[in-house]
């Protein structure tokens, strides 16, 4: 049951004038979850969550440690597959299509629907290697061009070629931490996704190399859906047209950012953005 609209002061969270023309998505699905419960061992983490992602829109996942923001995350793109304990049930689509169907190519699957971690991981290999390798892996290039082409293209797309196009064979371990995390976004988007997973992009950056990541974001969302785990309110209201707030292994309320903040529908989602817990 609500217990009235919080006033704005209440908030911990001021929202970026731009929410205000923030337009909620609209037109096709590009993945959805019906019932989806995910397991560990006995142990059932998510109970059943419902949720649609539309194309072209940023969602973020916020909510209480523990809520299940990250198990979710990872069904998008049956990354809970490499956790030995870890069973997930019900359905989950891409584009309508079954991603836990058994004929499908999972390699594939984790092109099209990409994942930054929170700990920027870069393959210990040149900054080259690390977008080459891949469009390699997947077939995506005949020759040393249009591999450079990729590797270049996709660097300039996150944000990283001026600062590395001279140093190519260069270590990816040796960016800074800000670097290396828009490294692991331009490796992303190398293998051509139409989703990208961002699990807490920003918590091992310092705010400047966060500021640079979430203009990214914004950036991105035009040639891609993004869906991001944040333990920070502030960056969910700057970055997301769409805000889901997970509590206990529940998705308790899904809607426009701005409603989010100042209108929440339940107390529960109230009581976590006023800071009463969480
Ligand atoms: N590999 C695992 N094995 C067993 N239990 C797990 C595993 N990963 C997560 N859990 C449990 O599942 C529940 C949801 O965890 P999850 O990490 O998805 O939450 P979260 O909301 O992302 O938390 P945080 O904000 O702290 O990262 C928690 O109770 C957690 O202890």
């Amino acid at each position: 049951m609500n217990m009235g609209q919080p006033s704005m002061n209440t908030l911990k969270v001021t929202l970026p004038e731009s929410a205000d023309s923030q337009a909620l998505p609209q037109g096709n699905i590009k993945m959805s979850a019906r019932d989806v419960k995910v397991f560990y061992g006995a142990s059932e983490a998510l109970h059943g969550i419902n949720m649609d992602i539309y194309e072209n829109e940023v969602v973020a996942f916020i909510g209480p440690s523990g809520c299940g923001k990250s198990t979710f995350l990872r069904c998008l793109n049956r990354m809970n597959d490499t956790i030995d304990s870890a069973r997930v049930t019900g359905k989950v689509t891409l584009d309508d299509q079954d991603i836990y169907d058994p004929s499908l190519d999972v390699v594939q699957l984790r092109a099209q629907v990409g994942m930054v971690f929170q700990k920027p991981n870069p393959f210990p290999k040149s900054i080259f290697e690390n977008i080459a390798y891949g469009p390699r892996l997947h077939g995506l290039v005949d020759n040393k061009t249009d591999l450079e082409e990729i590797v270049e293209s996709s660097l300039r797309r996150a944000g990283l070629w001026n600062e590395v196009k001279d140093r190519l064979d260069a270590p990816g371990t040796g960016l800074s931490g800000g670097q290396q995390q828009r490294l692991c976004i331009a490796r992303a988007i190398a293998v051509s996704p139409e989703v990208i997973l961002m699990d807490e992009p920003c918590s091992a950056l310092d705010p400047i190399a966060t500021t640079i990541i979430e203009e990214l974001i914004d950036e991105l969302k035009g040639s891609y859906t993004i869906a991001i785990v944040t333990h920070n309110m502030q960056q969910a209201a700057r970055v997301s047209d769409r805000t889901a707030f997970f509590h206990l292994g529940n998705l308790v309320e899904l809607s426009a950012t701005r409603e989010i903040f100042t209108n929440p529908q339940d107390t529960r989602t109230e009581d976590y953005i006023t800071g009463r817990f969480g």
